[in-house]
């Protein structure tokens, strides 16, 4: 046996849960999962009683590794994705009234982001998402900030000392915008994006947490100049891309008015070079089917943002179809056109939307609880490239994970303080258990957040 002293190796114990497929969880009600010092998956063993665990550490000669182990009713469960989420308007979190998003993008959301030039205001806005998305159990973000580039590097170096895996753009958007929030040429839109890229490869050269992502703002945004360089920037650093594409009907028929030479929305994309295998489009409610088979043709993935679109009464994007059709689909919160910083938040809201289409579409359309779970780690994972790595539990994958504490109620302590809002009797399936944290649960059932091994949140009440 290995007794050197605690060698930075861990043994999470207990129950774990992840997504086997679109359709199946695996749950496994006592394993022990071995985390090495590189933060990575080195053994999984299913039915581990407490006394097996002895052996467990025997079998792999790991008698010194430091124990984890989680709450007789939790579990432990891969990181949440947040595949689009503004950083920049975390503020207005919940502030849209009745606006419909080209209002909204005017009345409250250039103000707030024009406002964020100012680095310490930045610092504020970016220091606090980064913690709160880390509390609700994202581990990985793909992150908007502003045009502004002393700005968004500090949310990439807030993301970097946080330990959240953050994809970081700086926006892009040098058309249609007010004066005091625009990018004043195409020449600057790609210097001003390079310079992000080339401080991101600066803080983090392998981008082992963070990344640069190129991101158009949407097609309005920009000139057909603008998208085309960005194109071009795409293919030549090989970095990912986001934008935004079809939220609502006016800004469909606005992209068909400035790009009449295009044949769709999705064209306009097409023809600049920017739909491709590492684009990350959200909303995607009002596509055709047309535009579905060339996103699905050059393997771009969606953002499905279903707060946002509710809030801003956008639509019902059709996620059962594009499942259907083979295109990968992942959550975003769309933070602020989407008032919560949840991912658990957005897989609820997911099944919401689906029962809406459901409706007037039939019952093909609804989306199960371990479906949205799998959009919420496996298909997230797969949108931002990483599926290899995150997103569930398997030898070799970075143990990226957040332990969730379920309080059991019992007679002789009626305290609602405590484990968060989920209340399990103990007659519970396991599935019964997760489709009530599906429902009901909230950040304070989040006890800690792992991000490539480093715990990289925990309340008050976790006990490590
Ligand atoms: O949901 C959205 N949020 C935005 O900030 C935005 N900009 C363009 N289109 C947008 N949609
Ligand atoms: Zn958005």
């Amino acid at each position: 046996m290995d007794d050197a002293p605690n060698s930075g190796r861990t043994i999470y114990y207990g129950a774990f849960v992840h997504c086997k497929s679109l359709q199946e969880l695996d749950i496994c009600e006592s394993g022990a999962i071995g985390v090495g010092e590189d933060g990575k998956i080195a053994f999984i063993e299913r039915g581990v009683s407490d006394i097996g665990l002895d052996g467990v550490k025997q079998t792999y000669d790991w008698g010194n590794a430091e124990e984890v182990r989680v709450n007789d009713e939790g579990f432990f469960f891969p990181g949440f994705i947040d595949t689009h989420i503004h950083a920049s308007q975390y503020p207005n979190a919940g502030i849209f009234g009745k606006s419909t998003l080209l209002d909204w993008l005017n009345t409250y959301t250039f103000p707030l982001e024009g406002s964020l030039g100012d680095l310490e205001r930045a610092r504020l806005v970016y220091d606090r998402v980064v913690s709160r998305t880390l509390s609700n159990g994202t581990t990985a973000a793909a992150y908007y900030a502003t045009i502004h580039v002393p700005a968004t590097n500090l949310l990439a170096d807030i993301c970097l000392s946080k330990g959240q895996r953050g994809f970081i753009g700086r926006v892009c958007m040098n058309s249609l915008a007010p004066d005091y929030y625009r990018d004043a040429s195409v020449d600057s839109v790609i210097a001003d994006t390079r310079a992000t890229m080339s401080h991101i490869a600066d803080i983090d050269p392998k981008h082992d947490l963070v990344a640069p992502i190129i991101t158009p703002r949407f097609a309005p945004s920009c000139t057909e100049d603008c998208l085309h360089a960005l194109g071009a920037l795409h293919k030549e650093s090989g970095a990912r891309c986001q934008t935004h594409i079809s939220e609502n009907k006016p800004e469909v028929a606005l992209v068909c008015e400035l790009f009449p030479k295009s044949a769709s929305y999705a064209d306009v994309y097409d023809s600049a070079g920017l739909l491709t295998a590492k684009t990350i489009l959200a909303h995607a409610v009002h596509l055709s089917d047309e535009e579905k088979s060339l996103i699905k043709y050059r393997e771009s993935k969606i953002s499905h943002c279903p707060a946002s679109n509710t809030a801003l009464t956008s639509g019902c994007a059709r996620v059962r179809d594009m499942l259907d059709r083979g295109i990968t689909v992942g959550l975003g919160t769309d933070v602020s056109g989407g008032f919560s910083p949840s991912i658990l938040e957005m897989a609820r809201q997911a099944i919401w939307v689906s029962r809406h289409v459901a409706m007037t579409e039939g019952d093909q359309a609804k989306l199960s609880v371990e479906e949205v779970l799998y959009l919420a780690t496996r298909g997230g994972a797969k949108v931002v490239g990483l599926e290899d790595r995150i997103g569930g539990f398997e030898v070799g994958m970075d143990w990226d994970a957040q332990m969730i504490s379920l309080g059991k109620v019992s007679s002789d302590d009626m305290n609602l303080d405590t484990e968060g809002p989920v209340d399990v009797f103990g007659w519970e399936s396991w599935d019964d258990k997760v489709a009530k944290w599906m429902f009901n649960g909230n950040d304070r059932n989040v006890s800690a957040v792992w991000v490539k091994g480093r715990l990289v949140h925990r309340r008050k009440s976790y006990k490590g």
